[in-house]
């Protein structure tokens, strides 16, 4: 077991199960836990994620869901029967999806964590004016973020930069599972709101969400590695 690989949820996004498991496998002794995402769970589907449970992962199935609350309860239900740890709706749902899905939960001894994604870290303030959201970037994911709260979820998909206005003005309780995380000299790829693990943990994220910095690494298991010792230094 690696030290401080508890936070770590490492994003399995590939085209198909084999290279998903070969990680997997890969990393199974570090205490790292994983991310199926819908590139992955589309392609493979519910097998590769009772594989990757039974082979002893925290899976966090990251489906986003987003639909009328009758839907996304069914689908909630679904990933709980799977066995995954953790489990995604878009807070953008609204409030009587938030509160269907958390009731859906509700009845399994051994529920997901049930958590918000608030405003994707691919977009920015640009983005969310084409949109039509008013207000500012921060403004949108701190409504989100207390619209997540009252409804009882357990936490909040954020990026790293507004987990400070978070704790101080909605939340020091709320779970803050972050991507758009990358080390020092990553290459920022698709996502507009980035920092480093280190940094992210300080500002306290609860879970920081890594992909293409560890499964495009020439070496992923040394990239987990020296991610998880860079969290100390
Ligand atoms: O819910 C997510 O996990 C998510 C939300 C978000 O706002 N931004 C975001 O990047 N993600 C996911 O986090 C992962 C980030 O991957 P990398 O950019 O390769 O590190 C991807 O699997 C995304 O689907």
């Amino acid at each position: 077991m690696v030290n401080n690989t508890a936070a770590l949820i490492v994003a399995l996004d590939y085209p198909e199960a084999k290279p998903a498991l070969a990680l997997a496998e890969q990393l199974k002794s570090t205490g790292c836990r994983l991310k199926v995402g819908m590139e992955l769970f589309t392609h493979a589907g519910p097998a590769l994620v009772e594989k990757l449970v039974s082979q002893g992962f925290d899976v966090f199935l990251d489906l986003k869901f987003h639909d009328i609350p009758n839907t996304v309860a069914g689908a909630v239900k679904a990933a709980a029967e799977l066995g995954v740890w953790m489990v995604n709706v878009h807070a953008l749902g609204g409030r009587d999806m938030l509160i269907a899905a958390r009731e859906a939960l509700a009845p399994y001894s051994q529920r997901p964590l049930l958590i918000a994604v608030s405003i994707l870290t691919s977009l920015d303030n640009t983005d969310l004016y084409a949109m039509g959201l008013h207000g500012s970037l921060t403004d949108n994911v701190l409504r989100l973020a207390r619209l997540t709260e009252t409804n009882g979820l357990d936490g909040l998909v954020c990026s790293p930069h507004e987990i400070s206005l978070i704790r101080q003005s909605v939340s020091t309780q709320l779970q803050l599972v972050t991507p758009g995380i990358r080390p020092q000299q990553s290459q920022q790829d698709d996502q507009k709101r980035i920092m480093t693990p280190q940094e992210a943990l300080q500002l306290g994220a609860n879970y920081l969400v890594i992909g293409r910095p560890i499964t495009r690494a020439p070496d992923p298991l040394q990239a987990l590695q020296t991610i998880a010792q860079s969290l100390t230094a």
